[in-house]
């Protein structure tokens, strides 16, 4: 096990509107670092963490997704084979909330209804210019029935909880892990249509 042989390897997605803080919050996770500066991302970049977790090795490749809409179509192609995503808004740009029912759906089509997913309201450390409150956020996340966490990329606020909750969202289907099409699907009956979850 040491030699890492039983290494899983688990791919995940970082998906939501541009600005929302989708570089920062990989960079925090990977480098425990933060860049006031914006670049676009341009198309599509990934990073590798490697976890130890109930003795053995899982990889992580973890996708940035470019949140502008010239390359739409690109991120959306890379969801196909996705075991979990986390979709993000930015609590100060309403838009950003309200297009987390846009990116439920892409992700449904080209990831699958039953692939893991978390919601994080990012910018959690500029209240003052707060407009989505948490419960909208809450409210949402419970209706996708998917975990919802509140997070800074900035003040290094959850981060590391909202990657724990969706690994082990994922590990948690099946103890030695089984392909996407065999997890078992989530309860359904009173979420919301939109979320098909
Ligand atoms: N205050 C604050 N600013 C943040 C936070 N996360 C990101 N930012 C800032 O928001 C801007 C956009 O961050 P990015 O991580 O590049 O956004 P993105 O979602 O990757 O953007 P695209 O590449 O266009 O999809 C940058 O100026 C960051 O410094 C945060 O938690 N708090």
């Amino acid at each position: 096990m040491d030699d890492g042989s039983d290494c899983l390897v688990l791919k995940i997605i970082l998906v939501g509107d541009s600005l929302v803080g989708k570089t920062c919050i990989l960079q925090r996770y990977i480098d425990n670092t933060f860049d006031h500066s914006y670049m676009s991302t341009i198309g599509i970049d990934f990073k590798v963490k490697t976890l130890h977790l109930n003795g053995r090795f899982v990889k992580l490749q973890i996708w940035d997704t470019a949140g502008q809409e010239r390359f739409h179509s690109i991120s959306t192609r890379y969801f196909r084979g996705a075991h979990g995503l986390l979709i993000i808004y930015d609590i100060t740009n309403a838009l950003s909330f309200d297009n987390v029912t846009g990116w439920m759906k892409d992700v449904n089509a080209n990831a699958g209804e039953n692939v893991d997913r978390v919601i994080l309201g990012n910018k959690c450390d500029l209240e003052e210019t707060r407009v989505v409150s948490k419960e909208r956020g809450e409210k949402l996340a419970w209706e996708c029935g998917v975990h919802f966490f509140e997070t800074s990329a900035k003040n290094n606020i959850n981060i590391e909880k909202a990657f724990s909750a969706l690994v082990e969202g994922i590990m948690n289907k099946s103890s030695s892990y089984t392909p996407r099409t065999d997890v078992v699907n989530l309860k359904k009956s009173d979420r919301k249509k939109c979320c098909n979850r």
